[in-house]
């Protein structure tokens, strides 16, 4: 469905008028999503996941090399999505808070999407709500007076509203506690099982993959390299190697006398 081929991308350092070399962000990346896949996109702070994430939602545009969505190319060469596409791949990000505007209503929220094609209504919302598991008191209230989570479920109902074959999850549940967190990973996974839509979830959080990714990269070298099971005995990139010794055990064993047996 998405194919990333031979992608360039970089930013020049002191803004876009500034006159110094682009500093190389992507060199050569290759990625490819198929229908209905989650795939996972892994790496370092600072490694390009997010640049990616944007170029597969058409908010850049490569330097050099192709997207293709469903064998055509994702832009126009003005950079212009067709608005089926642009219907066809939404994204959740990060930041809840910054990704809504305060004073909207859940009602506002969700059905921005919508309003363009004049399809929004309160019956519509409300069951998108209900889809996300909140209440439909949340019409009404302003986003300011919503919790982490609630805000991040109202930015996935936004995100679903039209439907979309593809979703870009952007370091999605990372603001939240970890009960939050879990929650919502397994909400996603729910809409997916009924919707069918691919994932793009991209995250430096390895734990959040186990039983969630069909398929998963790591970015080594400005490029995403496809690692088969980050969990599996390896060889694996040194990259995702040190993500995964980064992990902490869930529950360090105690130290016990030698001889002894933990009960
Ligand atoms: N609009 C921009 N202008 C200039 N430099 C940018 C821009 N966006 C990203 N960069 C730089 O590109 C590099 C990759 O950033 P990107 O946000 O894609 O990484 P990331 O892997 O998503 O990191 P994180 O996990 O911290 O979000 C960084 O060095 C960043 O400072």
């Amino acid at each position: 469905m998405m194919q990333l081929q031979d992608i360039h991308h970089g930013y020049r350092q002191g803004g876009i008028f500034s006159r110094s070399r682009r500093h190389p962000v992507l060199q050569g990346a290759r990625l490819t999503i198929g229908t209905g896949e989650c795939v996972a996109l892994l790496g370092r702070t600072g490694s390009g996941k997010s640049t990616l994430g944007r170029l597969v939602l058409g908010l850049e545009r490569p330097d050099a090399g192709r997207i293709l969505f469903d064998g055509a190319p994702l832009t126009d060469f003005r950079g212009r999505m067709a608005p089926a596409t642009r219907r066809a791949i939404q994204a959740v990000f990060q930041d809840p808070q910054a990704a809504t505007s305060p004073r909207f209503t859940g009602y506002e929220v969700v059905a921005e999407p919508l309003t363009v094609q004049g399809e929004a209504s309160r019956d519509r919302v409300a069951e998108l709500l209900a889809e996300v598991d909140l209440p439909p008191e949340l019409l009404d209230r302003p986003a300011h007076r919503m919790s982490g989570g609630q805000l991040q479920r109202l930015c996935i109902a936004r995100a679903l509203a039209t439907r979309p074959r593809l979703v870009v999850l952007d370091e999605a549940v990372n603001s939240l506690d970890l009960e939050t967190q879990a929650r919502v990973m397994a909400l996603l996974r729910r809409l997916r099982a009924q919707h069918g839509m691919a994932f793009l979830f991209v995250t430096h959080d390895l734990r959040l993959l186990r039983g969630f990714a069909d398929r998963s990269y790591v970015m080594q070298d400005r490029r995403p390299v496809e690692v088969a099971d980050p969990f599996g005995p390896g060889p694996l990139p040194p990259v995702l190697q040190a993500l995964r010794d980064a992990i902490l055990p869930e529950m360090p064993r105690p130290r016990l006398p030698a001889g002894r047996a933990v009960g």
